[in-house]
């Protein structure tokens, strides 16, 4: 195509709204017309599936569960008048809840106020909040945001350490758990109790809960007497939980105003809503990962915002989809390993690194440009005569654009006016709608997550086993090699999983295990005090 094709194509498919502010351009996207023909009747079938999961029907159906996330926006639609009113109230308790820790009402005890925010989470728990109070923090939030969000030790000693004891004192511990029993989070946990003890400190009188009723932090928190609890409901998705108390609690005790944050979603979700196909960014998205992938997960999808508040949105999103898309069943249980790979850090800093293989190497992706129209508050200094920095960065993003389009390499641009809480729950809110909508184009369920089970399972038994081998050593005092131990323990075919767990013993001073070197290392030698 020529340019004047390629002007002509990007104003025939350009889709703008006044209401979000959003536009969002797939003329850089090698559809055909008769591609979006071919589609529409399973577009319209997933709107009728997301009309009827708005509605209330078990659209979870492996985990027997509706999905509600849209409802936290939009309480009256709802299906049932008690889980608007638990929204409401919810939104409410956040509000008052965060307020009162602003004006002194809630304090620590002796009355120190209350400058830091201590989130401790993982997955859907964390990532949600984390882009949040990356993208709309700064100097001078009303509270500071940490983050515990792995069960790596020294991750939590570096947190610990910018906090301080002085700073824990000051340091409101907020535990997000929706099931309430995940092990990464429940550590976290301990890890802080033990912590704030080491500084004096009560942590029940610093800690609140954000879970399902009646989970195992639930009761933790109850019988400890922590300081608040708010709830998290079944029909809600972890990867989904960002306009629930697991999002709006950490960002308005960061002071950002929730408010609109959740209007932004609302609004989005209006647009979404629409059926007419080139009308719906999230329709009009969900048929571009079709159109890139085969509607098999064949490509991957490069997101790339062209803003630093925005770099987490690609880890955000890459739970959001990748959870949610990433299945080895449809929903009639046919194998399809469906799948749509996400990456991305920012522009224009990835030009610097990757870009490279993006414009002459594998073509096995598409880019997803974030553009944000607003460069900074107030005027910027020229860097050259007529330019600034935020010309640049514009520039940076429409030379790779077109230099990527110019070598065959496919790409769409999502545009929003700056980074505000309105349309940080503009994006959260396209994105979950495009998924929703994909996952009915390729018939999967998008709100289940079976696969992360195996994981956990298995790190329960190299638990279990590393405990046994450890226990063994104690008690027969001469250096064994892991086979050996193996096979002591009547269990040969785990030698490799018993080498593996004591060369990490061996490390840390923690089971006072010793190991001999060997080579090859394989037949090291290891004993414990
Ligand atoms: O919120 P939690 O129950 O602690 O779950 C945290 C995360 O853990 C799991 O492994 C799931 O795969 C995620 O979807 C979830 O967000």
């Amino acid at each position: 195509m020529n340019a004047h094709e390629l002007w002509q194509r990007y104003q025939t498919y350009l889709l703008s709204d006044a209401d979000t502010g959003l536009i969002l351009d797939v003329s850089r996207m090698a559809f055909t017309d008769d591609f979006l023909a071919s589609l529409e009747p399973a577009m319209q079938r997933a709107f009728d599936a997301m009309e009827r999961l708005e509605a209330g029907e078990i659209a979870n159906p492996d985990e027997n569960r509706m999905v509600g996330h849209y409802w936290l926006r939009s309480p009256e639609l709802a299906p049932d008048p008690a889980i608007a009113a638990a929204i409401r109230e919810t939104v409410k308790r956040v509000t008052a809840f965060a307020a009162d820790v602003h004006a002194g009402a809630v304090t620590a005890p002796g009355g120190r106020p209350f400058r830091n925010v201590l989130v401790i989470g993982i997955g859907g728990s964390a990532l949600g909040p984390q882009f949040v109070a990356d993208a709309l923090g700064g100097p001078n939030d009303r509270m500071r945001p940490f983050f515990f969000d792995n069960t790596d030790p020294d991750g939590m000693d570096r947190v610990l350490e910018t906090l301080g004891g002085d700073g824990l004192a000051e340091t409101l511990a907020i535990v997000i758990s929706k099931s309430g029993g995940t092990k990464e989070t429940r550590n976290g946990m301990l890890e802080a109790e033990a912590a704030y003890r080491r500084a004096g400190l009560d942590f029940s009188r610093h800690a609140v809960a954000v879970t399902g009723a009646g989970s195992e932090l639930d009761r933790t928190a109850e019988a400890g007497g922590w300081l608040y609890r708010f709830p998290m409901w079944d029909w809600v998705g972890g990867r989904t939980s960002e306009t629930s108390a697991v999002g709006l609690l950490p960002a308005a005790l960061q002071g950002i105003p929730i408010g609109d944050f959740l209007d932004g979603a609302r609004v989005c979700d209006i647009l979404t809503r629409r059926r007419e196909t080139l009308r719906n960014p999230a329709a009009l998205l969900a048929l571009m990962w079709h159109h890139a992938t085969g509607g098999s997960g064949s490509r991957d999808m490069v997101v790339l915002p062209y803003k630093d508040r925005l770099l987490l949105f690609s880890r955000y999103l890459q739970q959001l989809i990748m959870e949610s898309i990433g299945k080895e069943l449809d929903l009639a249980g046919a194998v399809v390993n469906q799948g749509l790979t996400v990456y991305g850090n920012k522009g224009s800093t990835d030009q610097h690194a990757y870009v490279q293989q993006l414009r002459e190497g594998t073509n096995n992706f598409f880019v997803a440009f974030i553009e944000v129209l607003k460069d900074r508050e107030g005027v910027s200094l020229a860097v050259e005569p007529g330019f600034t920095s935020g010309d640049y960065l514009s520039g940076f993003l429409q030379g790779t654009r077109t230099a990527l389009s110019e070598k065959g390499r496919e790409s769409l641009t999502i545009t929003i006016p700056a980074v505000t809480p309105r349309t940080v729950g503009v994006l959260v809110a396209l994105f979950e709608r495009a998924v929703g909508l994909y996952a009915s184009l390729v018939n999967i369920n998008a709100y289940h997550q079976p696969g992360v089970e195996a994981g956990k399972k298995a790190a329960g038994s190299v638990l279990a086993l590393k405990g046994e081998a450890i226990a063994f050593l104690r008690r027969e005092g001469a250096p064994l090699t892991a086979p050996e131990i193996a096979a002591a323990l009547g269990r040969p075919e785990e030698a490799e999983t018993i080498f593996r767990s004591l060369l990490h013993a061996a490390a840390n001073p923690d089971h006072g295990v010793v190991m001999t070197a060997a080579s090859p290392l394989a037949r090291s030698r290891f004993s414990a005090r």
